[in-house]
């Protein structure tokens, strides 16, 4: 982990990850702002924080280059929410920045993905943990090794391990960090 930026959740917290994305507006300010909201949510205290990444829009049918690139990043947090309740919060979150939903896997302003919940394996209606193509998306890979090499994801093993799969390109974008002190490592 490359950040203590808040040790004072309680015990009883769990570890969340968090993937953010977006393709549409002015992406780093929507990004940051996304940030802070999660940030400001109660329950939930942030513990690491990517760089900003710039991808290819992966698209049902494949890459659009066509397409406007996405800057992705990764948030570690802890939370005592339960796993619905953050997805929610998200859900929300997405909603104040103006996300619709009109095509699958469309353009969209901002994406806030639950990607896992410490080693919670889960399959609602509303909710699968851990997300069920993270451990194929270099979007979601690079940034999330950035604030945290020792990351694994629960069924699949280690991040830097399921990176080295992806054919998916992922290049550093640069921009002030998104938390004080959270690292932006160089990603592949
Ligand atoms: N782990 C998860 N994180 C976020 N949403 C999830 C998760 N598991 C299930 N969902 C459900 O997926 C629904 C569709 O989410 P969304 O429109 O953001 O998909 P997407 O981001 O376009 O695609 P993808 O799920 O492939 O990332 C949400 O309403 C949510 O209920
Ligand atoms: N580059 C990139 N492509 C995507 C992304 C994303 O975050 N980044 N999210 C998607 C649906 O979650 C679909 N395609």
């Amino acid at each position: 982990m490359t950040l203590g930026h808040n040790r004072s959740a309680p015990d009883a917290a769990v570890r969340a990850v968090i993937a953010l994305g977006g393709n549409l507006g002015d992406r780093e300010a929507t990004l940051r702002s996304a940030v802070a909201s999660v940030a400001a949510l109660d329950g939930v205290w942030m513990l690491a924080a990517s760089g900003l990444v710039e991808t290819p829009a992966l698209k049902l049918d494949g890459v659009d280059y066509d397409a406007p690139s996405y800057l992705n990043a990764v948030l570690i947090v802890e939370t005592t929410l339960d796993p619905h309740a953050l997805l929610d919060a998200l859900a929300a979150i997405e909603s104040q920045h103006h996300r619709t939903r009109e095509v699958r896997w469309g353009d969209r302003t901002l994406d806030l993905d639950l990607i896992s919940v410490d080693d919670v394996i889960l399959d609602t209606p509303r909710l699968t943990l851990p997300h069920p193509r993270a451990h194929e998306r270099a979007f979601v890979l690079a940034p999330w090794l950035q604030a945290d090499a020792h990351a694994r994801l629960i069924g699949h093993g280690a991040v830097a391990d399921l990176l080295q799969q992806c054919t998916d390109r992922v290049s550093v974008y640069p921009a002030a960090r998104l938390l004080p002190g959270a690292s932006q490592g160089v990603t592949p």
